[in-house]
């Protein structure tokens, strides 16, 4: 995960601007062929066809090797959710692919989710509320749940060995409510509104073929709150993403998080595996612990986000430090001491904070982290960091796990492809 934050991200251009800009022709506007209705409320047809700009900085490409997502420098939201299928067809499941990659490829895009009949008869194709609206980096991913290869389909023996049901961790309190599903879309945004407009759009589609069995929401301070792009604060206040593998070298990336063509099964390669864990915060809790034990309870600094005993936010883990009286400078129970694990397991965090109003039976507030990650091999991966965390994390006096979910997410489609055409 970088943690620069591109300005422009939320620069949204008047329609005069545009224009404007269009007109001077390869000057960071590209001129899109397909075209951005949405973007530019009414124009007269001479005018759409003079100038059909495509705001290079709002839009992160649909087609590609992998999905976008992934490796991309987070957006400011997320609205995800969770689909399982009601259709035993194959065919139909061909299908929602192959009409939510269009759907995909075009609000990515900025455009509105399919052509407009026309006919005031029928209800629109577009449902409306992103209309005129920068695409805001909007990014949308697919990934399969173990229950997709449970033999409906025909497709048991395709599973990946990496698809295991994650086990029970030590203190998990999870629940159904907020797990699992057939397949899975992350939606991410700059724009709370484009994200939601992605995922109702998206579960339209799939009407007759699959409903909604979760839908979480996520956030965290937008890119106009600190245009520096420093890294995000969690809700217990401290830098979160800091020691974030640098996944914009390839090299990074194929190691830690990109299925590999000489892993199992050739259909994932270029893929890679998304843990999702909703992490309910005792906020109360944490609020009226001093400042000493929050920063030992992470091994960090609160305000720089150094390692303890360290100045500033970058500065190297020496996890073997000790004090005058011998004892490890970083407790070796604290988070990043565990996490770090000996530098040999690595995984990339892109999680978002998450409020969901009160918890009517305490009165406590219900927020948290909606953790996500994405690794190669969950089994080599976060399930052993998590086994770690979850017995002896000091964390864990704060923390409760309430929702989990294992996806294989896709290789990324080619124009003319779909998501999920590497498989059925
Ligand atoms: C199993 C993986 C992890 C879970 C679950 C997890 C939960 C969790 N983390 C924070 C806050 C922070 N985590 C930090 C570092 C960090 N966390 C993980 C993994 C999980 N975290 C890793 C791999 C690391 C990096 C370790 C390293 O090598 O240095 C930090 C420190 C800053 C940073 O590097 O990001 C914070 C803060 C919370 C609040 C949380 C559950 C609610
Ligand atoms: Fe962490």
């Amino acid at each position: 995960m970088e943690n620069k934050h591109p300005a422009s991200d939320n620069t949204k251009l008047t329609r005069r601007e545009a224009l404007k800009l269009a007109g001077v022709g390869g000057l960071g506007l590209i001129l899109g062929a397909t075209g951005m209705k949405s973007l530019l409320p009414s124009a007269s047809t001479s005018e759409k066809a003079a100038a059909t700009p495509v705001l290079a900085d709002g839009i992160i490409p649909f087609y590609g090797k992998h999905q976008a997502g992934i490796i991309t420098p987070m957006q400011d939201f997320i609205c995800m959710g969770a689909f399982d299928l009601t259709t035993t067809s194959l065919d139909d499941v061909r299908k929602l692919f192959q009409s939510w990659t269009a759907a995909a490829a075009r609000l990515t895009a900025g455009q509105t989710v399919d052509e407009e009949s026309g006919s005031p008869h029928l209800p629109p194709a577009d449902t409306g509320e992103s209309a005129g609206l920068n695409p805001m980096r909007l990014t949308i991913t697919f990934g399969l749940g173990s229950s997709f290869f449970d033999g409906r389909f025909g497709l048991a023996g395709k599973r990946p060995a990496a698809l295991v049901d994650l086990p029970r961790f030590n203190s998990d309190e999870i629940r159904k409510e907020w797990s699992d599903g057939d397949i899975v879309v992350q939606v991410c945004a700059n724009d709370p509104q484009v994200a939601f407009h992605a995922l109702r759009n998206l579960a339209r589609i799939a009407r007759g073929k699959a409903v909604l069995h979760w839908v979480q929401e996520g956030f965290q301070r937008t890119g106009a709150a600190d245009p520096s792009g420093s890294t995000p604060r969690n809700l217990m206040g401290f830098k979160d993403g800091t020691n974030n593998p640098q996944v914009s070298d390839p090299a990074v990336a194929n190691e830690i998080v990109w299925v590999q063509p000489s892993d199992e099964p050739a259909w994932m390669a270029g893929g890679s595996y998304m843990v999702m864990r909703r992490i309910r915060m005792r906020i109360e809790v944490w609020d009226r612990s001093a400042l000493d034990d929050q920063e030992n309870t992470f091994g960090r600094h609160r305000d720089s986000g150094a390692p303890l005993g360290k100045t500033n936010e970058f500065d190297d883990l020496e996890l073997d430090r000790k004090d005058a009286n011998g004892n490890p400078v970083i407790p070796a129970n604290s988070h990043v001491a565990l996490a770090h694990m000996d530098g040999k397991v690595k995984i990339l965090r892109r999680g978002y904070s998450y409020s969901s109003g009160l918890d009517a039976r305490t009165g406590q507030l219900d927020a948290g982290l909606l953790f996500i990650c994405f690794n190669r091999d969950p089994r080599k991966q976060f399930i052993p960091m998590q086994q770690k965390l979850a017995s002896v994390d000091l964390l864990n006096e704060y923390i409760t796990h309430v929702g989990s979910g294992l996806y294989a997410c896709l290789p990324g489609a080619s124009e003319g492809g779909y998501i999920g055409d590497t498989l059925f």
